[in-house]
């Protein structure tokens, strides 16, 4: 269980207090500027609110040392810079520990196909892949056992479209088996079809959360992205009926 309590962050959050149970997959949606990405840093710890206290099963994240931290969450914010000419082996190596990658990995970010050429030469998606890989294998003994949290800024950013399916299935496993999984997404389709709970943030304040029947409401979405949306309800609802 992930819990905020009244989180400030100069000119960024105001005032957010959400619960998270885990089992999840949880979208923040929101325009540029709407305040995901802040939100994601203080609750994966990695930016200290200015007040207001972040706490995951009940200890406060602040109270954990960085080492304990990274133990149970995985965090990994938009882009990843090597100034090195590492291979994916390398980075895969030094940033994650791991000699190869893990098979569940493996098999929905295709990463060995690219295992041995320089990080730096990759496309954007690719590079993308490699970076979830390198967030996902350090935790995987959590994953596998429920216990994780997982905080992603826009992950599916320059992924193709089977990608994109494959990362969104791969969150969805982790969250049947107890998982916090929490992640920007600026795309409201794959958002309705994949998300349990969705967190609608504008200009810094949670705006509503719920399923996503509940929050990708035309009229709401309208008001929040200052541009006319429309929205299949029944499509949104058919989804939402058919998660347990
Ligand atoms: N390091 C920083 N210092 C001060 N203000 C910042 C900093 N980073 C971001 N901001 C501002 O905080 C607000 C929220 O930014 P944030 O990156 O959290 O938004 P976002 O919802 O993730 O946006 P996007 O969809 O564009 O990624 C924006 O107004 C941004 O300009």
């Amino acid at each position: 269980m992930l819990h905020a309590d009244s989180i400030c962050l100069a000119q960024r959050l105001r005032e957010i207090s959400l619960t998270l149970a885990g089992g999840r997959c949880v979208h923040l949606i929101g325009p540029n500027g709407a305040g995901k990405s802040s939100l994601l840093s203080v609750l994966a710890g990695v930016l200290t609110p200015d007040s207001g206290q972040v706490s995951y099963n009940q200890i406060p994240l602040d109270s954990l040392s960085p080492a304990d931290l990274t133990a149970i969450r995985g965090y990994q914010a938009q882009g990843l810079h090597t100034a090195f000419s590492l291979t994916v082996a390398d980075v895969m190596a030094f940033f994650a520990s791991q000699q190869r990658c893990p098979d569940v990995l493996n098999q929905a970010l295709e990463i060995d196909l690219f295992w041995s050429r320089p990080f730096n030469q990759l496309s954007g998606g690719e590079q993308r892949r490699v970076h979830l890989a390198m967030t996902l294998a350090p935790l995987l003994t959590q994953l596998n056992a429920g216990n994780g949290l997982l905080l992603l800024d826009e992950p599916m950013q320059g992924l193709d479209i089977r990608h994109q399916h494959s990362l969104l299935a791969l969150l969805q496993y982790f969250a049947k088996r107890g998982n916090l999984i929490v992640m920007s997404c600026h795309d409201l389709a794959l958002s309705a079809r994949f998300a349990d709970e969705v967190l609608l943030l504008d200009q810094g304040q949670l705006v509503k959360q719920g399923k996503p029947a509940d929050t990708l409401n035309a009229s709401l979405l309208s008001e929040v992205f200052a541009c006319p949306l429309d929205v299949f309800q029944p499509v949104v609802r058919q989804i939402d009926q058919s998660r347990p």
